[in-house]
C-alpha cells in the first residue's frame, strides 16, 4: 500500500520512539506549567536564564515599536536592517573576528556554511556524534563524506590521509546530547598538517563556557587561524533566536553569494535582533550567571554520583544521566514528572541504540534548592526503578 503512514507510526509507538509535544503554557522558566500541570524543569537550553529576561523582553517590544514585526525580503533584496547589522558587528567583535553573518536558525547557518564550503570534488570529515544539521549539510553538499570516531584525533587523522580537494573538518563545540567538549585543541594541530579548515558550531558553549561566554574557543584560547569557520546559535543561552557564522572577510562574502540557505530567504525579524544585542550584553558582562551555574552544576554531579546515577564526561549544562533502553528512559521521565520535575527522554534516532538518557539541563536561573530537589526526587525514582528488571535495550 503507498504511504502507508499508519504502519509507519505504529511500529514507532512500538519501539517506544513516538515523540510529542508537550505544551508549554507559561515563558521559559524553572517553574512552568506543561500540559495543565505546575513542574520544574531542567530540560530547556535558556542555559543563562536570557529568554524571559525583562531587558532583553523590552528590547524586543521597543525593536518591534521601531522596526515593525517582519524582516520583509531576504537580506539581499530589502531585509537587511541597521539591527542585523548592528548586531553582526557586535557578534564580530565578541568573537574577534573580522566579520559575522546573521541567520535566522542554527540548522539553517549549518547548512549554508558546509553547502558553499564544499562540493563535489571536495572532502567533508565530521565527528560521529555531530548535530543532524551538520551531517545533513555534509551529505547535501555532494562532497565526500566521512565521519569520524567522537572526538578521536587518529580516526580523523586517518580520514585525512585520504582526504581529496578542499577539506573541512566539522565538529560541535559543546556535543548536544552529551555535553561534553571537542578535543578542538588537538582536532585543530591535526587538520592544520593537512591544510584542512576546521568547522566548530558552537551551539551550546557559547555563554556558558569561556570567561566572557565566548565558548570553546575562547575556553581553549584558539583563534581564527585554528577555526576559520565559526557558528553560534542565539535560540539557547542568548535566549533569543537564530544564528550567526563568523570568520574572515572572504568568507563571510563568500556566503553571501554562494550560500543559498542566506540567500533564499527572509531575514529575522529585526525586533529579534535588537533583543539579541540587548542579551548579548547582558551574556558577557553579567558573569554571575556562569558562576552560579557552575555550582549548580558541581552540586548535581557530586549528588548524581551519590545516588549511583550513571553521568557522562560534561562539564557544562547538558548533564545526561544514562539509562539505556528508550522503556527505560521514558519510564524514569515519566516518574519524575509524576513527581512534578520534567526532564525529556532522548532516544534513538537521536542518540544511538542502547544508550537512551534523560538529559537534564541547566540554567543560572535555577537556584540551589531546585538542583536539590531534583537530586531527592531521582534518587527516589532512581531506587523503585533498580528493583524492575530491565526489558528492552
Ligand atoms: C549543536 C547544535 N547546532 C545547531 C542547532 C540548531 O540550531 P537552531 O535551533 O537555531 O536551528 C542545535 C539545536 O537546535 C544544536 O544543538
Amino acid at each position: 500500500m503507498p504511504f502507508d503512514l499508519a504502519s509507519r507510526l505504529a511500529e514507532r509507538r512500538a519501539a517506544h520512539l513516538y515523540r510529542r509535544r508537550p505544551l508549554l503554557e507559561t515563558p521559559q522558566q524553572p517553574e512552568v506549567t506543561v500540559d495543565g500541570e505546575q513542574l520544574l524543569a531542567f530540560c530547556s537550553n535558556d542555559y543563562l536564564g536570557l529568554a524571559s529576561h525583562p531587558d532583553v523582553v523590552r528590547a524586543m517590544q521597543q525593536g518591534a515599536a521601531r522596526w515593525g514585526v517582519g524582516g520583509g525580503a531576504s537580506h539581499l533584496v530589502m531585509g537587511h536592517s541597521t539591527p542585523h547589522h548592528q548586531l553582526e558587528e557586535a557578534l564580530a567583535e565578541f568573537t574577534g573576528r573580522p566579520r559575522a553573518l546573521l541567520f535566522s536558525t542554527g540548522y539553517m547557518a549549518n547548512l549554508a556554511a558546509v553547502t558553499a564550503l564544499v562540493g563535489q570534488g571536495d572532502t567533508v570529515l565530521e565527528d560521529r556524534i555531530n548535530h543532524a544539521s551538520l551531517l545533513d549539510a555534509g551529505l547535501l553538499s555532494g562532497a565526500r563524506f566521512s565521519r569520524y570516531l567522537h572526538n578521536d584525533v587518529d580516526s580523523l587523522a586517518k580520514r585525512l590521509d585520504k582526504a581529496a580537494g578542499d577539506t573541512l573538518v566539522v565538529t560541535d563545540g559543546v556535543f548536544s546530547m552529551d555535553g561534553d567538549l571537542a578535543n578542538l585543541p588537538a582536532l585543530c594541530a591535526t587538520a592544520k598538517v593537512k591544510n584542512a579548515w576546521v568547522m566548530v558550531d558552537d551551539a551550546h558553549g557559547f555563554g556558558p563556557l569561556g570567561k566572557t561566554g565566548g565558548g570553546i574557543v575562547e575556553h581553549f584560547g584558539l583563534g581564527i587561524d585554528d577555526v576559520p569557520v565559526l557558528v553560534g546559535t542565539l535560540g539557547k543561552a542568548f535566549g533569543t533566536a537564530g544564528a550567526f557564522v563568523a570568520g574572515s572577510e572572504e568568507l563571510i562574502e563568500t556566503l553571501i553569494q554562494f550560500a543559498r540557505p542566506y540567500i533564499y530567504t527572509t531575514s529575522q525579524p529585526p525586533a529579534v535582533a535588537c533583543a539579541t544585542l540587548k542579551s548579548l550584553e547582558l551574556l558577557r558582562s553579567e558573569s554571575w550567571r556562569r558562576d552560579h551555574l557552575n555550582s549548580l552544576i558541581a552540586r548535581f554531579r557530586q549528588g548524581a554520583s551519590e545516588i549511583g546515577l550513571t553521568l557522562m564526561d560534561s562539564p557544562t549544562p547538558i548533564q545526561p544521566i544514562l539509562v539505556g533502553s528508550s522503556e527505560r528512559a521514558l519510564k524514569l521521565s515519566a516518574a519524575l514528572r509524576e513527581r512534578g520535575i520534567l526532564v525529556g527522554a532522548i532516544r534513538p534516532p537521536t542518540v544511538p541504540t542502547g544508550s537512551a538518557r534523560l538529559r537534564v539541563t541547566f540554567s543560572a536561573s535555577h537556584s540551589e534548592a531546585q538542583v536539590e530537589r531534583l537530586l531527592d526526587i531521582l534518587a527516589e525514582c532512581w531506587n523503585q526503578m533498580a528493583e524492575e528488571p530491565e526489558a528492552d535495550a
